[in-house]
């Protein structure tokens, strides 16, 4: 059932999906990166290339899980004073124009500094759906996922291919709106070659769960795309590759188009 706002939920969205035997399609960009004016063109662009989720990154100081690309993406929004107050106001305003779901992607410390009801407060009202923090131990999850719960959030985890058997078992359980399978050790960026485990471990994680699974992490071609899905995974996230047509580009203007070029080959390349 659709939420109040009249829009679906992340896992509305993926079991839609599912039933017509479609891939997710999710994109990660930065918020401020160059500016917030284009962040909320490129979200539109986003929905309107097809996109089933968005991922959109609160630009955060420390961001220890991001290789180069997204760190310099940060460091510019952050330069340009882009705050978590700004961006919710961003989306206050683009998300009633948007047909996908969002999910704010957020190191933990901008959550505590606000305290974790004042947050979701104030998410909800911007109109977000999910919430993805990756510096968040499961252990640490109940602190905010009252909270989560109360405002209708959906608190996504991460599992990675380090992470033991048994462990990702209580994340799948735990997870909302989609599982995110962390596809490689270490940090954010494209990479030549899919982690052939993948495979291997998207069927474990599907044994121990019916929820949808997401392969996010190193994945820039529509080729890693392709086998990705073909490997089983409900959904495919992109993000240093879409944030670099925007920071490689010569304006924002140009970067918008290489996003959308880059969007529709990528789904282009997908179930
Ligand atoms: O940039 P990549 O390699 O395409 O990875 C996805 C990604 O950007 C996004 O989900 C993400 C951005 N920062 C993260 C930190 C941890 C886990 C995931 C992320």
């Amino acid at each position: 059932m659709p939420m109040a706002d009249g829009k679906r939920s992340v896992a509305e969205t993926f079991s839609r999906l599912r039933e017509q035997g479609k891939t997710a399609f999710i994109p990660f960009i930065t918020a401020g990166d160059p500016d917030l004016a284009t962040t909320a063109k490129a979200l539109k662009i986003l929905d309107s290339c097809g996109s089933d989720v968005i991922e959109l990154g609160v630009p955060y100081s420390d961001p220890l899980a991001d290789g180069p690309v997204i760190q310099a993406a940060a460091y510019r929004a952050l330069k340009k004073g882009t705050t978590l107050h700004s961006v919710l106001s961003m989306l206050k305003e683009v998300i009633p124009e948007l047909s996908c779901p969002i999910v704010l992607f957020t190191y933990c410390n901008p959550i505590l500094k606000l305290g974790v009801q004042n947050f979701m407060d104030n998410i909800k009202q911007a109109g977000v759906h999910g919430l993805v923090v990756p510096d968040l131990p499961l252990e640490e999850t109940t602190l905010l996922r009252s909270e989560a719960t109360l405002h209708n959030i959906e608190l996504v985890l991460l599992t990675t291919p380090t992470t033991p058997t048994e462990r990702m078992k209580e994340i799948t359980k735990a997870s909302e709106g989609f599982v995110y399978l962390v596809s490689a050790v270490g940090v954010t960026g494209a990479r030549s070659n899919v982690n052939l485990r993948v495979e291997h471990l998207l069927q474990e994680i599907k044994q121990a769960t019916d929820k949808p699974v997401a392969v996010g992490f190193g994945i820039s071609t529509p080729e890693q795309a392709k086998q990705i899905a073909g490997w089983g995974a409900d959904g495919v996230i992109i993000g240093s590759a879409i944030v670099r047509q925007l920071s490689e580009a010569a304006s924002p203007e140009e970067g918008l188009k290489r996003i959308e070029e880059y969007v529709k080959s990528i789904k282009a390349a997908i179930p």
